[in-house]
């Protein structure tokens, strides 16, 4: 997967572009709904013989717009979403500096130079995308803003337990600490990556995690890969100042500095960390 990042104004002569079709959104955690989307614009691109791109945005438009809530941390922060959307097929990843200037573009500008320019010969995108100054254009509009240039196909809401599936029901969970809640909506169980930053001569391993969303405060049961290995441990979570520890059963240790991928299995009580299951 090429990844192509871009600012505005857009120097179109100088970005690398093909015929394609762009699957248009955010997409923090590529949970069930998002899925759909990429399946559904993958569906599409092979049906024309085009390449199949996603388009994203980075920082997250919260950052940048008074929002009810400004996301700060990811459930998949750049590089797992590089990681995540390769394996889904995506071919050509846009990901556009959202600043002020470019949270200016009236919809219709945002739809010549963005996806136009960009060769979009198709976009979808959920029922709920919006773009442009103030979210003005929407999945009702975008084709008219298109003028031909490209047909629209929008997702239908996908919806698990009677709610739509968001990246703010999956944050909620974490929030409360329901982890065992959240493969019904993302598909598969919370992971993050990070670097063990200490280890002592306990079993126990301090583990650096940036730019991730970490579940509440507690203690959880968790598997953890390292170097293509998987151990199940458990996992501290401490708030003020934020720390995470991890113990793996079986008196597993890991090395300074050694990436790992933690899996959030469920919340534990705390006797459960000295007493392996
Ligand atoms: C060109 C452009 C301009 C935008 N301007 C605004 C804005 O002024 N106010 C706003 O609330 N959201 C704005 N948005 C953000 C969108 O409403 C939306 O959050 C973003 O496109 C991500 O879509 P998603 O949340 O459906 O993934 C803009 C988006 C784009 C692409
Ligand atoms: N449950 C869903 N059903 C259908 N489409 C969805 C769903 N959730 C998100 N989308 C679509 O996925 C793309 C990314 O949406 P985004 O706003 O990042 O997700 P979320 O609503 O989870 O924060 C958009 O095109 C959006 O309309």
């Amino acid at each position: 997967m090429e990844t192509i990042h871009v600012q505005h104004p857009l120097n179109i002569e100088r970005v690398n572009k093909e015929p394609c079709v762009m699957a248009l959104g955010f997409f923090d955690g590529l949970h069930i709904g998002h899925q759909e989307i990429i399946r559904t614009a993958k569906k599409r691109a092979e049906e024309r013989n085009l390449a199949l791109a996603l388009m994203t945005f980075s920082p997250h438009p919260s950052q940048i717009i008074p929002m009810k809530k400004k996301v700060d941390h990811y459930l998949s922060p750049l590089e797992a979403k590089r990681g995540i959307l390769a394996k889904l097929g995506v071919q050509k990843l846009y990901v556009v500096t959202f600043d002020h200037a470019f949270a200016k573009l009236t919809p219709a500008e945002f739809v010549d130079h963005y996806l136009i320019d960009l060769q979009c010969r198709h976009a979808v995108a959920g029922f709920d995308f919006s773009f442009g100054f103030k979210g003005q254009g929407n999945m009702g509009n975008l084709a008219e803003f298109g003028k031909g240039a490209f047909g629209v196909t929008t997702v239908p809401k996908v919806e698990r337990q009677g709610q739509k599936v968001s990246s703010t029901l999956i944050r909620s969970l974490l929030a409360s600490g329901n982890v065992n809640g959240i493969p019904e909506f993302l598909g598969d169980f919370y992971k993050v990556t990070g670097q063990i930053a200490k280890h002592g001569d306990s079993e126990c391993h301090e583990v650096r995690i940036e730019d991730y969303l970490l579940p509440h405060k507690g203690i959880y049961e968790i598997s953890a890969e390292m170097a293509d290995a998987v151990y199940n441990g458990v996992c501290m979570i401490e708030d003020d100042p934020i720390k995470v520890y991890v113990k793996l059963f079986n008196s597993v240790k890991a090395r300074h500095k050694e990436t790992i991928q933690i899996k959030w299995i469920k919340k534990t009580s705390s006797h459960r960390m000295l007493q392996p299951v």
